[in-house]
């Protein structure tokens, strides 16, 4: 029995959309996706019962900081992630490279592994690949991601070349240490820089491993839009039709739209939780600083054309007296808002794939939003 099984319901007639479901041991979720990443075993500021209030349907988690804390190891004596954040809907964890590079004091990276201080107290661990699928196995996840490098922006060719190839290195060594492949799906990570004839390796040794599902790492690194949509409009087709696709760490309402036309199926970013909890929120509008002064007197919600509990019950001078107050309920409001903004903005996506309207869709978006005067 697969852990995962991808149904491909309907592709666009005008772009590379599709509308899919992903059959999961904790339930169905619906494609294209918006995941809230919940970093260490919470999707900051909200419980269980509002992430599905608000249409969450599978939520992300980190290997890398539930590995130094709590320890996977009292996580799976708990009876694993879902019973021990409450969550009974599927959960994705990622691997940790991304982490350690990103967040550790990285000591070194062999072909065994990368060795790095953590961030929390400056002491010194190394996760390998086996080491990795060990934690993901006790988390429990429904997904788990493969231990992967993802190249700094920029990086040279040959670096990423000798990178992308121990990718694919780990990526076999983690297939051989994942002990639960019928109840956990292991989704391979395609690498390759900005450089199309090193995405084209890449994509075709980690497809020849043969995986339930397949992401694109390694983009939205700081690199110019233009540069990310080509490599996606080169890259996603290479991906096998019947399997999903998922495009890491992207999130902006641009790149959803941007990546779901190029055949992108799923999506996780911390941005909208992050800026949330420092004043900013998303609106078919634009981006929007609730704390800033001109909206003392605002007694108009968040945004108008928006249905959410923030929304229906709160204006934006009183969210932004909460900022000001530096009040908790400050971050649940805008947090609560900024999700069920891109949760409603991929079902809305959806729609218009099924109504053959995504092009004009992301048009009418578009012009609201501001990205096109
Ligand atoms: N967009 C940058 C990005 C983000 C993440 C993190 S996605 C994430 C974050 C938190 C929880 C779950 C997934 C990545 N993870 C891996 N393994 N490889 C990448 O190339 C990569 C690139
Ligand atoms: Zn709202």
């Amino acid at each position: 029995m697969m852990a995962v099984k991808y149904e491909l319901i309907k592709k666009s007639n005008e772009c590379n959309a599709r509308l899919g479901r992903l059959h999961t041991p904790h339930g169905i979720v619906e494609t294209p996706i918006f995941m809230p990443v919940g970093t260490k075993a919470t999707v900051k500021t909200m419980t269980p019962e509002e992430l599905k209030e608000i249409g969450a349907q599978i939520i992300l988690s980190n290997t890398y900081h539930l590995y130094l804390r709590p320890g996977h190891d009292l996580v799976e004596e708990a009876g694993g992630l879902h019973k021990f954040m409450n969550w009974d809907k599927p959960i994705l964890t990622d691997s940790g490279g991304f982490q350690v590079f990103s967040l550790g004091d990285l000591r070194k990276i062999t072909e065994e592994g990368v060795e790095f201080r953590s961030h929390l107290d400056g002491s010194k661990h190394f996760i390998s690949p086996e080491k990795s699928i060990e934690i993901q196995n006790s988390l429990g996840a429904d997904i788990i991601m493969a231990f992967d490098e993802c190249p700094p922006y920029p990086s040279d060719r040959d670096y990423v070349k000798k990178s992308l190839e121990r990718t694919t290195r780990w990526a076999k060594r983690c297939k051989d240490a994942h002990k639960n492949p019928e109840t956990q799906a292991l989704f391979g990570i395609v690498q390759g820089g900005m450089y199309k004839d090193l995405r084209e390796q890449s994509a075709k040794e980690i497809i020849d491993l043969d995986f339930p599902g397949y992401a694109i790492g390694g983009l939205s690194v700081g690199e110019p839009k233009e540069i990310m949509y080509e490599v996606l409009d080169y890259t996603a087709p290479l991906l096998p039709e019947d399997k999903p696709r998922y495009l890491m760490g992207v999130g902006s309402p641009n790149y959803l739209f941007e990546g779901v036309i190029r055949g992108i199926d799923m999506f996780d970013c911390v941005l909208p939780t992050r800026i949330a909890r420092n004043g900013t929120v998303l609106t078919s509008h634009g981006r929007l600083v609730v704390r800033n002064a001109e909206y003392a007197r605002d007694f108009s919600p968040l945004d108008p054309e928006c249905d959410c509990y923030a929304c229906k019950n709160y204006t934006r001078a009183y969210i932004r007296h909460l900022f000001k107050a530096n009040e908790i309920l400050a971050a649940r409001l805008a947090t609560i808002h900024n999700l069920y903004f891109l949760l409603k903005l991929m079902e809305n996506i959806r729609k218009a794939i099924k109504e053959d309207r995504l092009l004009e869709y992301r048009e009418e978006f578009y012009k609201k939003y501001g990205y096109i005067k």
